[in-house]
């Protein structure tokens, strides 16, 4: 029997697809090992979210033991994979989604470079154009924060709330991102890992070279608003637009 209508339930199996899906391009691009990390996704048009189960091996995952909880990170009961715990990191995802209403997607990984960052409680310097282009600018630190209540989420809001980066460096846990969607935080993760090497390997072999502001904000723009296709999901512009308005100002020479 339906619990939330034919629409939600359609819109529920998508994101319970999605997500499921989305957890095999962590490991597919090296961002986790053994049960660590995790995706969600928000429902559009309900105050629910999707996220996988605590501990399950990236094998096992499957849309039908995605877990669905309510936006106060509660799994609904009766639905498929309640039966088992949700992500330990439930908590800091269903803080992200009350109080980023523009947020649909959140992710959490330990990769390498972005955790020796972290570790360090450095931001990353803007200092290639692949993070002008992603992040708009450097990557922040978040406050360190230890796993069992809203700290973490709160650290996650407070850091990326009025920022352009859609990732944060939790100091010495690791990079949680936000999205549009599932699928553009898990971008944002990839992004995150592979800037943090190479800015890594730079500044071991000499000092690094920062890149102007006025170059980040038209490196930003044009990413945000002319880079890949019509229907990519994004986030609003650092001034509030939303990216199709915004589109349609820039001259796609
Ligand atoms: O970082 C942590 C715990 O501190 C978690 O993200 C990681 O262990 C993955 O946990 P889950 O399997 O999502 O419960």
């Amino acid at each position: 029997m339906s619990t939330f209508g034919p629409q939600i339930e359609v819109a529920i199996a998508r994101v319970r697809a999605d997500v499921a899906r989305l957890h095999g391009e962590l490991t597919r691009y090296g961002l986790v090992v053994w049960t660590g990390g995790n995706v969600s996704g928000r429902v559009p048009g309900a105050d629910l979210f999707v996220i996988k189960p605590s501990g399950v091996s990236y094998d096992e995952l499957a849309p039908e033991n995605m877990i669905l909880c309510d936006l106060d990170g509660n799994v609904v009961p009766g639905t498929p994979g309640s039966d088992r715990a949700p992500s330990s990191d439930t908590a800091a995802h269903a803080y992200v989604y009350r109080h980023m209403p523009e947020i649909g997607g959140v992710v959490h990984t330990h990769s390498t470079y972005a955790t020796a960052w972290a570790s360090r409680g450095e931001e990353i310097p803007c200092v290639i154009t692949a993070m002008a282009d992603e992040f708009g600018g450097p990557i922040p630190v978040g406050p360190f924060a230890i796993i069992g209540d809203d700290s973490i989420g709160q650290g996650i809001v407070e850091t990326l709330t009025g920022h352009r980066s859609r990732a944060v460096l939790m100091q010495n846990h690791g990079p949680f991102t936000i999205g549009a969607n599932a699928k553009d935080a898990v971008k944002a993760a990839v992004m995150v890992e592979d800037v943090a090497r190479t800015v890594h390997l730079a500044r071991e072999s000499g000092p690094l070279v920062p890149i102007p502001q006025d170059a980040i904000d038209r490196l930003y723009d044009r990413y945000q608003n002319v880079y890949g296709q019509q229907g990519d999901a994004r986030l609003t512009t650092a001034d509030g637009q939303s990216n199709d308005a915004r589109r349609k100002k820039v001259d796609r020479r």
